[in-house]
């Protein structure tokens, strides 16, 4: 699913208007019925108080519309107009004047205002502010925002939460609402996803207002949200005549004394997420280790603690290097030297990103489109401090276009970057902050390189199923007790998953962990 910047959506509306010939104010109250039926289906006229607190433009103009319809159909409405500006939208006049022809009459909210009494078992409908939001609100509108925060009451958001910028983190944090649901007209927006913003936001659902397809369609857009159908497009079957060669040989290469699980888990992850054969490569003392723990992986060392040099004869598909190996001078200098010899693509993380943060001149001899997993603490060596989400997302960008590579942004909502696109996962959840978690990634997604994903594809498509194994194994282990081992036991019911259950339209909950 795309995800359109404001402006991107003030122009899907104005194509609707034209191409559908329809009304700015049909467009409105087939929001608003949106919402409504939404609504309804769930409350069957139970005689809740629902308080809708309206602004004065378009998104206020569609929680008044909503409180006609929910006064039709016989609702306990209160509905108050925040007076945060003299100026007034077309369309929320015309549904003020609705209003006022049903003889209903909303409570007008200043500054000189008295802060409305609210029920803990109260629904309260936010459409303050919209997408128009373009600054920091008036500090008595920041107050009556506070006050709707402090109250037990459900608070359903209008498109997003009001006092939530689009493009940008807000300033005053305490100037938003935070939302425990937000319908969102047509497509997400992108701050639902980022740790700074996604905090406002409980839970989010899509409501379809029938924008204009074609616009929709043809729009390019900076970012997508990725989800099961997204996935689906370019997975790849097995064939019934291929062999364990068809699906390559995957090279894990780190590892040093104490941290040889590293490996072993990211072998297993290879294994497991289809690669024909897989090498763990390390020092000597995690030869046992790996043999006795999986099998099915083959063990080449070097070094005794640490690995010393990158030397080998095979011919791996794919090399996923970095994880535990350490940032001591020779495994510098080994790492150093394999750098400027190597041709195949490679994964790199943890130490190996380590080691390239701290000598950016070798970057350049990363093979084009390898990919990079950095959890925040590398990605901020590597990169340098950001001020804020915003500043980080087009750090990573630059990043990714300068040096060529995947950019894989490990958190909440994992984006993962590439050639000037940020592609949003859904999958995943709080239990994912564990030790090992991100091993098993880099071995997922050295194990789809090698059965012949394209880079991009492979990081894409390593970051669902990794988020999607971590989801199906909670249902019986907890956010607390999962281990990046659930996550690999789980991961073939997350292949499974993606023929057997169709895409559900239900709400994604966005949670915030930074793994
Ligand atoms: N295509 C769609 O998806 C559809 C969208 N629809 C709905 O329209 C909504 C967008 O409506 P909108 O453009 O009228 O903006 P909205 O957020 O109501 O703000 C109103 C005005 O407030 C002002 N302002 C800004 N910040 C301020 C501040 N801090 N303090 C004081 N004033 C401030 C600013 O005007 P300014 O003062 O800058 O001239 C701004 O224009 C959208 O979220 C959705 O709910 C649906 O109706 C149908 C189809
Ligand atoms: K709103």
């Amino acid at each position: 699913m795309k995800v359109f910047t404001a402006q991107q959506i003030y122009n899907a509306d104005k194509a609707t208007i034209e191409r559908q010939q329809i009304s700015s104010d049909e467009l409105m109250e087939r929001a608003a019925t949106q919402i409504f039926n939404w609504m309804h289906l769930r409350m069957q006229g139970a005689p809740v108080k629902i308080h809708l607190f309206c602004g004065i433009g378009n998104n206020g103009g569609d929680g008044l519309a909503l409180a006609r319809q929910l006064w039709e159909h016989g609702y306990n409405i209160a509905v108050y107009v925040v007076k945060y500006s003299e100026k007034r939208s077309k369309d929320f006049l015309t549904n003020l004047d609705r209003l006022k022809d049903r003889k209903i009459w909303p409570v007008y909210l200043d500054a000189d205002s008295e802060l409305p009494s609210i029920g803990p078992d109260d629904i309260i409908v936010d459409a303050i502010f919209g997408i128009g939001l373009n600054r920091t609100p008036d500090d008595w509108v920041s107050q009556l925002i506070q006050h709707l925060n402090k109250t037990k009451a459900f608070i359903l958001s209008v498109d997003i939460p009001s006092g939530l910028f689009t493009d940008s983190v807000p300033k005053d944090s305490a100037s938003v609402i935070q939302s425990n649901y937000v319908l969102s007209f047509q497509v997400p927006k992108l701050v639902f996803f980022l740790p700074q913003t996604g905090i406002y936001v409980e839970q989010w659902e899509v409501l379809d207002i029938g924008l204009d397809t074609a616009y929709l369609m043809e729009t390019e857009t900076e970012y997508e949200l990725i989800a099961k159908n997204e996935v689906l497009q370019f997975y790849r079957p097995r064939t019934k005549y291929s062999h364990k060669g068809t699906y390559g040989h995957s090279l894990i290469i780190g590892g040093s004394y104490g941290k040889i699980g590293a490996v072993t888990l990211a072998s297993k992850s290879a294994l497991k997420a289809g690669s024909g054969l897989v090498t763990a490569y390390v020092p000597e003392c995690g030869y046992q280790i790996v043999q006795t723990s999986v099998p099915e992986v083959m063990v080449l060392t070097n070094g005794e603690s640490l690995i010393e040099a990158i030397d080998f004869e095979i011919e791996p598909t794919v090399i996923g290097i970095g994880i535990g190996m350490g940032t001591e001078d020779k495994t510098v200098k080994a790492l150093e030297k394999f750098l400027k010899v190597n041709k195949m693509p490679l994964v790199v993380d943890a130490d190996a990103l380590n080691i390239l943060s701290k000598n950016q001149n070798l970057l350049q001899f990363l093979p084009k489109e390898s990919i990079l997993t950095p959890h925040p603490k590398e990605l901020e060596r590597l990169v340098g401090k950001w001020k804020d989400d915003f500043e980080k997302l087009k750090k990573v960008k630059e990043f990714s276009e300068k040096q060529n590579v995947v950019m894989v942004i490990k958190g909440a909502h994992t984006i993962t970057f590439f050639k000037g696109r940020g592609y949003i996962n859904t999958t995943g959840n709080p239990g994912m902050a564990t030790a090992g978690s991100g091993d098993t990634l880099t071995g997922i997604i050295t194990g789809l390189v090698a059965q012949g994903y394209p880079s991009l594809h492979a990081a894409i498509l390593g970051v669902y199923i990794h988020g999607k194994s971590a989801d199906l194994s909670i249902a019986n282990k907890g956010y607390q007790a999962l281990t990046a081992t659930d996550i690999i036991e789980s991961m073939g019911s997350a292949f499974i998953d993606l023929f057997t259950s169709p895409e559900k339209e239900a709400p994604v909950e966005v949670e915030t962990n930074e793994n």
